[in-house]
C-alpha cells in the first residue's frame, strides 16, 4: 500500500509511561519471562444500543510489528534516571514475542467478552496495552455509530462529511476508515480514499455559489465542468424561490443538451423535511425524477429517523461532525485486563474485585464463542469460556445468566463458533486482513443476521453473554478467596 499508517511518526513512545517503569520493574524483579494473559473487553455499548461494531485491528497489528525503540527513544529513557541500564539494552532489541487472538474487524460485538487476548511475556503485555486500547477504543467507537447512522437511513446512502470537525488528523483518516467499516458508501477525507480506499466523493460548497455573481452562473460552471456528477447546493440564498429553479434551469439549458442528468441537488439549512418534499414536487413536475435529493446539516441517526418519520423525500444524506465525533457518546470504554498467569506452565486465573458486580472481571484464560441457530444462522448468544473447554454443539447446551443464575434457557439445534482468531503466534504475524470491502461487506451481513430485537435504538433487547460453568466456577471461587471479613 502507498500510504504508511503511520507515516513517519515514532509511535513506539505512544503509550502510558506506567508501561515503561512497570516494564522497567517487572526486569529488575527477574519476571521478566513471566508470561501473563490479559483481555481486552468493553462493559458497555454506545448510546444504550444492544451490540457494538468492532474494528481497528489491522493498525493494532502494523504497530506490533513496528514496534522497536530507536536510539533516541532509548536515550530520552536514559535521561528520565528512572530506568535500568540492562533494562535499556533490553529495549533496544524489543520485538514482540507472545500470542494475540482477536475478534475479526467489523464482527458485531456485545459487552464482557474479550474481543483481544493477549498471552506474553510480562513486558510485552504491557507495552502494547495503550495502542491496542486507543487504536480499537476509536475505530469501534466510530465504526458502531456509522452503523446506527446507516441503519437509520434504511438502505438511503450515507457520506461521511467529519474531517473537517473531527478531533485531530487521525481522527478524520482512521475515523473514515472506520466509518466504512460501519457501512457509509464514502468519504469527503481524500487521504481515507489514497490510503485505505475509502471511496473520495462530495459535492460543492456554499463559497462556491457566492464566488460567482449569481447562483445560476456558478451552478452553470459547475456544470459545464463537471457534467456526470452534477449535485448542486442549493440553499446558499433560498431553497424554494432560487435554489431548485436554478437547478432545474441549469438542468434544461445545460446539461441536458449534452445529453446528461442532474445527478442531485443538497439541502443543508432549514427544515429538510419540508424542504424536501417541496423539492422533490418541482423536480418532478419538471421531469427530474431521477434528481437525487442529498440532505446535511449536524445529522444523525436521531435526526435521520426521525426526518424519514415526517417522510421527507431524501435520497441520501451527508453526515459529518456527530459521526466522525460520536458525538451523542465519545468514548467506546474498552478496557485491558490481566486475567491469568503461568507459573511453571500452569495457567493461575487472576481477578479484580470491585464493589460494583459489573466490573469485577473474568479469570483465566479464555474463548469466545458464539451459539447460532442452526436453521436461521442467527446468533442466540455467546458463551466466554476456559480455553480448554470445546462447547459439543450435538448437544443442546445449557446457557445462565451469571448474576441470576436461576435464569437458564435450553439451546438446541445450534452450531457454535469461536470468534477469536489468531493473529500473532510467537511473535509473529499469522494473520492477513480481509481487504476493507470484505469487512464491510462482512460486517453488514452479520449485523443483517441480528435479531432486529437487538439492533433496535431504544431499549433494544440485551444479548446473553454468559459464562460457561466451569468459568463462573472458577470465578466464584477466586471471589470466595478475596472475600475479606
Ligand atoms: N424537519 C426536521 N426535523 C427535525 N430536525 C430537523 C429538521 N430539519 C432540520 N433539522 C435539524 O435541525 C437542526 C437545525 O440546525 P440549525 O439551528 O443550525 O438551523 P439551520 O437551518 O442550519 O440554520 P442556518 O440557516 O443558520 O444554517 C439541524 O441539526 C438539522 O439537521
Ligand atoms: O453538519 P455536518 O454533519 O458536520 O456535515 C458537514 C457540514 O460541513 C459543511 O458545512 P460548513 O459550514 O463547514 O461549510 P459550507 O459553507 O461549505 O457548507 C456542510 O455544508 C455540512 O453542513
Ligand atoms: O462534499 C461535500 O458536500 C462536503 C464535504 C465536506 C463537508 N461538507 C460537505
Amino acid at each position: 500500500m502507498y500510504y504508511n499508517n503511520f507515516g513517519d511518526r515514532k509511535l513506539p513512545m505512544l503509550m502510558d509511561f506506567y508501561e515503561l517503569t512497570m516494564a522497567n520493574g517487572y526486569f529488575a524483579n527477574g519476571m521478566k519471562e513471566d508470561i501473563v494473559y490479559f483481555d481486552m473487553f468493553f462493559r458497555k455499548n454506545p448510546d444504550g444500543a444492544g451490540f457494538s461494531i468492532v474494528a481497528g485491528l489491522e493498525q493494532v497489528i502494523q504497530y506490533i510489528k513496528e514496534l522497536k525503540f530507536n536510539d533516541h527513544d532509548i536515550e530520552y529513557l536514559r535521561s528520565k534516571n528512572m530506568f535500568k541500564e540492562e533494562f535499556l539494552q533490553y529495549l533496544k532489541n524489543f520485538k514482540f514475542s507472545g500470542d494475540i487472538y482477536a475478534i475479526p474487524e467489523g464482527t458485531p460485538v456485545f459487552p464482557n467478552e474479550p474481543l483481544i487476548t493477549v498471552r506474553a511475556k510480562s513486558i510485552d503485555a504491557q507495552l502494547i496495552e495503550t495502542m491496542l486500547l486507543l487504536t480499537i477504543n476509536h475505530q469501534s467507537l466510530i465504526a458502531t455509530k456509522a452503523n446506527r447512522v446507516v441503519r437509520a437511513a434504511k438502505g438511503r446512502p450515507i457520506m461521511e462529511f467529519g474531517a473537517r470537525r473531527s478531533q485531530g488528523y487521525d481522527g478524520a483518516i482512521y475515523g473514515a476508515r472506520a466509518a466504512y467499516i460501519g457501512g457509509v458508501v464514502g468519504t469527503a477525507t481524500t487521504l481515507a480514499d489514497e490510503a485505505f480506499g475509502v471511496p473520495a466523493l462530495g459535492t460543492m460548497a456554499h463559497s462556491w455559489v457566492q464566488m460567482y455573481e449569481s447562483e445560476y452562473e456558478a451552478f452553470k460552471v459547475y456544470a459545464e465542468n463537471y457534467p456526470d456528477s452534477c449535485t448542486l447546493l442549493i440553499d446558499t440564498y433560498n431553497v424554494i424561490k432560487s435554489g431548485i429553479p436554478n437547478a432545474i434551469r441549469i438542468s434544461k439549458e445545460i446539461l441536458e443538451p449534452m445529453g446528461k442528468r442532474l445527478k442531485g441537488v443538497r439541502i443543508d439549512s432549514g427544515d429538510i423535511a419540508y424542504l424536501s418534499k417541496k423539492c422533490r414536487k418541482m423536480l418532478n413536475e419538471a421531469n427530474l425524477h431521477d434528481c437525487a435529493i442529498v440532505a446535511s446539516n449536524s445529522l444523525d441517526e436521531f435526526i435521520i429517523t426521525d426526518l424519514l418519520d415526517q417522510g421527507a423525500k431524501i435520497d441520501s444524506f451527508g453526515v459529518g461532525e456527530r459521526l466522525i465525533t460520536a458525538k451523542s457518546e465519545p468514548v467506546f470504554g474498552c478496557v485491558y485486563k490481566l486475567a491469568a498467569i503461568e507459573k511453571n506452565g500452569e495457567i493461575i486465573p487472576k481477578i479484580k474485585i470491585s464493589e460494583n458486580e459489573e466490573k469485577i472481571t473474568n479469570p483465566g484464560y479464555k474463548k469466545v464463542w458464539r451459539l447460532y441457530d442452526k436453521k436461521a444462522d442467527n446468533p442466540i448468544a455467546d458463551v466466554v469460556a476456559l480455553h480448554n473447554e470445546v462447547i459439543d454443539d450435538t448437544k443442546p447446551y445449557t446457557i445462565f445468566d451469571e448474576i441470576h443464575v436461576w435464569k437458564k434457557k435450553k439451546v438446541t439445534r445450534f452450531y457454535a463458533k469461536n470468534l477469536q482468531v489468531p493473529v500473532f503466534i510467537g511473535g509473529e504475524c499469522v494473520y492477513e486482513s480481509p481487504s476493507l470491502n470484505e469487512i464491510r461487506d462482512y460486517c453488514k451481513k452479520e449485523v443483517d443476521n441480528l435479531w432486529n430485537e437487538v439492533k433496535r435504538f431504544t431499549n433494544p433487547h440485551t444479548y446473553y453473554v454468559d459464562l460457561s460453568s466451569d468459568l463462573w466456577i472458577c470465578k466464584q471461587d477466586l471471589i470466595g478467596q478475596y472475600s475479606f471479613k
